[in-house]
């Protein structure tokens, strides 16, 4: 059970990482990274023999792109642990003061950007690399050289290396979104991936245009060029002419240190640029050596982290809304308002007990926090700025959409409506239509399902299939990035071209199971055939009986049914069987789970796609346990080392043709 979470998470985490440092473009927040990898970590630290060397807790950050020259590191360029509250702090405190019991520390506001290296010859900057995985980086020279406040030469004759992070103002920041938008092009979801996305381009006029700017805040050989801290090889870079940070502080314990985490949190709105964080450093170069490192972070500095950002707005309304199960959920609606980085106007308030044991009113101001959950929350609410108009919350009694009494179930917070005929049964009916047997759109699952529907953007089977009316408001959904609305699209546009027991099981109709409906679809071929077939036809059919011929009956007598099927053709779903029976029977990929990999010679990467759902087999992406066959080409990678060691039957493409005769 553990591992299998374990390895989930891993999955997740290592999808993460690609989108948020190769693509960046990153589809959750980092407080929901953050918690999926103290996960991680906690349960690393319960099972160690069940740490590999590829696990996201043990590599630093990024990969390196194609395209640009790689450069390794003179010294590895680390990432840094992460606290998240006092304790924390404290416990970090401690275990320093176990050695150094005089330690004093440095403290500086931890940038919001990308780390960068910038290495110097005989005074003149030879070049600049990003941290990329640790070890090597890229070379991003030609736009490092755009940075005007990064100094070209500089009064130093030997070897000199210098680190800091490169970063993008908030109002530099804001105007390229601003211009993004209007040219219709996808909008950085952060000051840091835009920071990233812009020195990582190939044509150093378009970082030269995109306002960046760097503050350096480490020398890897301090104590070479004489000083004795941290806080001196500051001074040290400050003077050769190098942008350093003005907020930084030295601590002279834990208490100053935490006051300086508490001041900087006020001010952190106010700054002309993001942070994330406070970096907390041992200030003597020799005791940070002697402190030494891990492999991914160094044991003399920590970085505490902001908790989830929150903002204060109005409560305008509160409105119901319902569950696959019937639940009725209260949501608050809010004056739009900011928080990290996109605009939020609703917001949970999860069920009664907790609205009336927080006290939340209408028209009362109320604080909300952007978590890593798709809905952000409202966390209390401000009874010092009521002025007596608020309304006290009362619970409904009745369901808001079909007007049956809501029940209670016990033990349990929640409120349901129980009405077979309720909304929540066309959210059931959507979820079913789009699920993995069914329609398989993959991203259309339970949660989102019904968070469209109570925003009223998919309210039928066929509102599926508009969804890209709403691509705006989508994507400005808390936790709905660009990325996830593309995939999202795209998957729906390939369900049109299901095999049709896909779809004939998505309707829905009792008794047409997965096996049924694949059973009906060979024999008639077509929804056309189907929907006229005679009774006598149907019960001629083995596993066909009475009960099914009705509730077919039903179905086809029911207008509503059949403008639906009109509505699907006329969008364009395919409604007839796709799959080659002469095929199917003797087919060793009938029903199975089949992924392709690698460079393939002899078909097309679509071609051998089509002819494998001929076949009847299930196409996948990835491999993972349920994969019955990994089909290789050329230049295998990861897909075939996991399929091994999953113990998947591996065939070459040769293999393949051999064994359905091609
Ligand atoms: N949302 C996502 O999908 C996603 C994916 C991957 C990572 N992340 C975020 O990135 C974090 C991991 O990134 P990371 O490895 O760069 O670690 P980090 O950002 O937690 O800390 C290390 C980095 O801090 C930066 N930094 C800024 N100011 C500094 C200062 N004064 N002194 C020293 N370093 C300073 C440096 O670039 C350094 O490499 C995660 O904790 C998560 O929050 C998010
Ligand atoms: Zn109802």
């Amino acid at each position: 059970m553990t591992l299998e979470r374990l390895n989930e998470i891993k999955k997740l985490l290592n999808e993460y990482n690609y989108q948020y440092y190769v693509l960046d473009n990153p589809t959750v927040s980092d407080q929901e990274y953050d918690r999926l990898m103290q996960e991680l970590q906690s349960i690393e630290a319960k099972h160690p023999e069940w740490i590999t060397a590829d696990s996201p807790s043990q590599r630093v950050g990024g990969e390196v792109l194609d395209g640009f020259q790689k450069v390794t590191h003179q010294r590895m360029m680390l990432s840094l642990g992460n606290i998240f509250n006092e304790d924390e702090l404290r416990e970090f405190d401690d275990r320093i003061r176990e050695v150094y019991p005089q330690v004093e520390y440095v403290c500086e506001l931890k940038i919001d950007g990308l780390a960068v290296s910038l290495v110097y010859a005989q005074g003149q900057l030879s070049y600049g690399a990003t941290r990329g995985d640790g070890t090597v980086g890229e070379d991003i020279t030609h736009n490092v050289k755009t940075i005007k406040s990064i100094p070209l030469s500089i009064d130093y004759q030997g070897d000199f290396e210098v680190r800091g992070e490169i970063y993008m103002p908030k109002k530099s920041f804001e105007q390229l979104n601003q211009q993004r938008k209007e040219a219709g092009e996808p909008l950085f979801a952060n000051p840091r991936n835009a920071a990233a996305g812009s020195v990582r381009q190939l044509d150093s006029r378009i970082a030269a245009k995109r306002g960046l700017d760097a503050f350096l805040y480490m020398v890897p050989t301090a104590s070479e060029v004489g000083c004795q801290t941290h806080k001196e090889a500051l001074d040290y870079i400050k003077q050769l002419g190098f942008k350093t940070n003005p907020m930084t502080r030295v601590c002279a314990n834990i208490q100053e240190v935490w006051q300086f985490i508490m001041e900087m949190t006020e001010k952190r709105q106010s700054l002309p640029y993001e942070i994330d964080g406070i970096v907390i450093k041992v200030n003597r170069l020799d005791w940070q050596e002697r402190l030494g490192y891990t492999a991914k972070v160094p044991k003399w500095a920590i970085a505490y982290k902001f908790p989830a950002e929150e903002v204060i707005t109005k409560l305008k309304d509160i409105v119901f809304t319902i569950g696959r199960t019937g639940q009725i959920t209260p949501n608050a609606v809010l004056e739009p308002v900011r928080v990290a980085g996109s605009t939020v106007q609703r917001a949970t308030l999860h069920n009664e007990d907790n609205v009336v044991s927080k006290d939340i009113r209408v028209g009362d101001y109320v604080v909300i926090r952007k978590a890593g959950d798709v809905i952000p929350e409202v966390v209390r609410s401000l009874k010092e700025r009521r002025d007596g108009s608020e309304k006290k919350f009362q619970m409904i009694d009745v369901c808001p959409y079909c007007g049956s009494p809501l029940v209670r179930k016990d033990n349990e917070a929640a409120y349901y409506c129980l009405n077979e005929h309720c909304d929540s049964k066309k959210i059931e009916r959507i979820i079913h239509f789009a699920s993995r047997d069914a329609m398989n759109i993959e991203g259309l699952g339970e949660k989102i399902i019904e968070q469209f529907y109570n925003l009223g953007f998919v309210r039928s089977i066929e509102d599926i299939y508009s969804l890209s009316r709403h691509e705006q408001e989508i994507i400005d959904i808390e936790g709905f990035g660009r990325k996830s609305m593309d995939n999202l699209l795209e998957a729906i546009e390939k369900s049109k071209g299901n095999s049709m027991e896909k779809l004939l099981f998505g309707l829905g109709i009792k008794g047409i199971g997965a096996k049924m409906a694949d059973n009906l679809s060979k024999e008639f071929k077509s929804m056309d055939a189907l929907l006229n077939a005679s009774t006598a036809k149907l019960l001629s059919m083995r596993d066909v009986g009475e009960t099914l011929v009705q509730s077919l009956n039903r179905f086809r007598s029911q207008p509503q049914s059949m403008t639906l099927l009109e509505h699907l053709k006329a969008i364009g779903l395919n409604m007839t069987y796709l799959k080659d029976t002469s095929l199917l029977q003797e087919s060793i990929f009938n029903g199975k789970t089949v992924c392709v990999t690698g460079t393939l010679e002899l078909m097309t990467r679509k071609e051998i796609k089509e002819y494998l759902a001929r076949l009847g087999a299930n196409v996948t992406g990835s491999v993972s346990k349920k994969t019955d066959y990994l089909i290789c080409g050329r230049d295998a990678g990861s897909k075939l080392e996991k399929a091994r060691e999953l113990g998947v039957t591996v065939l070459s493409e040769a293999q393949f043709q051999e064994e359905v005769n091609l």
